[in-house]
């Protein structure tokens, strides 16, 4: 819903949060990557999901995607059970879990086209069509879209992937690790565009990073993970609390 005198989306408050993980617990052999985790992300908001190397941050990204199911818990998105509705709760999320992968000969443009077509709300070439450009668009990577993939940088292929991830319209973002390997320019436009996509789209975004000044700068929510376990769930205020930022806050709960 926009907003057109304050250029700003407006977002409609809802009863339940969008993201509710419920007591996910998830083994592997006799391993615990999950134990018993919780914490919602409520609509609009950008949430950081942070832990050391080994946490669990991606096994907890792929439960909520659907791609792996918790051996107990649930994650409802949108109401939406993952486990037992999967494809309605999936139709709420776009999501770039590893690097995405594009057809390198190909333009951006003819990449998203080609992912377009598995898009049920986009039926005809026409609504494709429409939905890429603006896509496009929104991602800032439409002066580049008849070039190929090949030829982009780093930052513009996370760029594109995001574009694929917003082809759906989805409510939710679900960002595994974005900034790795860019530029502090890559970086920087990243962070812009994330940003925007709360502001202007009304987006609702999950982003793991190691990065934390970055964090620091965008996320509403942070929930650290350690060793399979949400040792932290609250506003970014809340987690700096005394320290200096984010990043003090972070060593000292790994610490003690
Ligand atoms: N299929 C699997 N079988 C066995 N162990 C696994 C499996 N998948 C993940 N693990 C282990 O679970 C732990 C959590 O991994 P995960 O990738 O979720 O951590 P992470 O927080 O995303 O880490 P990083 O910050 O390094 O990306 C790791 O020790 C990993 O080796």
């Amino acid at each position: 819903m926009q907003d057109k005198r304050a250029g700003r989306v407006v977002i409609p408050q809802t009863e339940h949060p969008l993201v509710e993980i419920g007591n996910v617990t998830k083994k592997v052999r006799r391993r615990t990557l999950l134990k018993d985790v919780s914490f919602n992300v409520e609509q609009g908001e950008i949430c950081g999901l942070l832990g050391p190397n080994g946490a669990g941050k991606t096994t907890l990204i792929r439960v909520m995607t659907g791609l792996i199911r918790p051996d107990s818990g649930d994650v409802f998105i949108g109401g939406s059970s993952v486990v037992r509705q999967r494809e309605n709760a999936a139709a709420h999320i776009g999501a770039i879990v590893e690097s995405p992968i594009f057809f390198p000969y190909m333009t951006g443009r003819d990449n998203l086209e080609n992912l377009a077509l598995l898009h049920p709300n986009l039926p005809d070439r026409k609504a494709r069509r429409k939905r890429v450009n603006e896509v496009l668009e929104i991602v800032r990577m439409d002066k580049r879209a008849d070039e190929k993939v090949k030829t982009y940088s780093l930052g513009m292929k996370q760029r594109l992937g995001i574009a694929q991830a917003l082809l759906g319209d989805p409510e939710l973002l679900i960002l595994d690790e974005p900034a790795n390997g860019l530029d502090p320019m890559g970086i920087r436009e990243l962070r812009e565009l994330i940003l925007r996509l709360k502001h202007e789209f009304g987006k609702t975004v999950l982003v793991s990073s190691h990065l934390l000044d970055e964090l620091q700068k965008i996320c509403d929510r942070i929930v650290v993970i350690r060793e399979g376990e949400r040792v932290f769930a609250g506003s970014r205020e809340e987690m700096i609390g005394r320290h200096a930022g984010l990043e003090e806050a972070f060593v000292e709960m790994m610490t003690t």
